[in-house]
């Protein structure tokens, strides 16, 4: 299987403390590669690895199949990356700031014209940045990052700030570059929700540690059914079905339990009934995506 990324054992380590620890990272062409992990996971760390801004400590990173250490200059002109809030000239307009990096990069006109249309920009390309929402600011730097067609995007929490239209235009843009354009993408973001709809693989990081990695689909199917019981008195009902070896969970003056036999919640409703309980209500949970990713990070810690 060849990978467009792949990492081995690759970790960086500031002091004492190890940001990035062995971390394998394998991501084909054409994803749209999710990694996700709270804040100071160590994804902007392995980020700047992966773009040759940082060096590893140990590990390797291969990226076009190529060693990122021997073929660095090479393998970057491939790789477009939207790293932090990009700065420009606030007063020159979107198109104006595309033309100054078109000359250094040295492509043609007619690319400005095509990533302006790629991002959605072309209506406001001759409108001064300075006036541009923090979510246009965004999709310039996407724009920006595409200029030289590369064939790996990868953008650092590009959703970062942004407001709830900001964040679907941003996905809107993101999905389409796989199809369209052939691009694979690694996208970071410790929201779940902001890119599970996008997302074809996840990498779930903690702590600097990989602790999952497969597809989407695959990671809803850790997904678990829970009961959830009101009851008058969670405490004391939490202890009764101990004392009957039932583990019961309770948080928030609701009794979880884990996925029983329709039998099963009968038998413990009347057992609570029968001990002077009284039961307001029961109701069945799917966990969803982002309960399973705080469920996982959570545990990890
Ligand atoms: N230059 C640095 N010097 C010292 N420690 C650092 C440096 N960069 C990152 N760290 C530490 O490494 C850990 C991982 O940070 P990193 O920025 O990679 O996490 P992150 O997952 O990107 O989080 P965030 O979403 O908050 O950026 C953190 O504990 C952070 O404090």
């Amino acid at each position: 299987m060849e990978y467009v990324i792949k990492t081995e054992g690759l970790t960086k380590k500031f002091g004492k403390e190890t940001a990035v620890d062995r971390l394998d990272m394998k991501i084909r062409k054409g994803e749209i590669y999710g990694f996700l992990g709270p804040n100071g996971a160590g994804k902007s760390t392995t980020i700047r690895m992966l773009l040759g801004l940082m060096k590893p400590d140990s590990g390797m990173v291969r990226v076009f199949n190529k060693d990122l250490k021997k073929e660095r200059i090479h393998i970057l002109k491939r790789v477009g990356s939207l790293v932090e809030n990009p700065s420009y000239y606030p007063h020159l307009t979107a198109y104006e700031n595309l033309e100054a990096l078109r000359k250094i990069l040295r492509v043609s006109e007619a690319r400005i014209h095509e990533v302006l249309e790629i991002v959605r920009l072309s209506d406001v390309a001759h409108k001064k940045v300075k006036g541009f929402s923090l979510g246009m600011k965004q999709r310039l730097g996407i724009a920006v990052s595409m200029l030289h067609q590369p064939e790996l995007l990868i953008l650092d929490e590009p959703t970062n700030g942004l407001d709830p239209s900001g964040i679907i235009e941003i996905r809107n843009l993101i999905q389409r570059l796989p199809e369209e354009y052939g691009m694979t993408i690694l996208i970071s973001s410790h929201l779940l929700s902001e890119i599970d709809q996008i997302a074809t693989t996840v990498g779930v990081i903690s702590k600097g540690k990989m602790i999952f990695q497969d597809s989407i689909h695959a990671m809803r199917k850790h997904s678990r059914q829970t009961i959830i019981l009101k009851v008058n008195d969670g405490k004391r009902a939490e202890h009764i079905l101990q004392g009957k070896g039932i583990y019961a969970n309770y948080q928030d003056s609701m009794l979880l339990l884990s996925k029983l036999s329709d039998q099963k919640v009968a038998e413990i409703v009347r057992m609570l009934v029968q001990n002077g309980l009284a039961i307001y209500r029961v109701e069945e949970k799917q966990s969803s995506l982002e309960d399973i990713f705080l469920q996982m990070t959570r545990e990890e810690a």
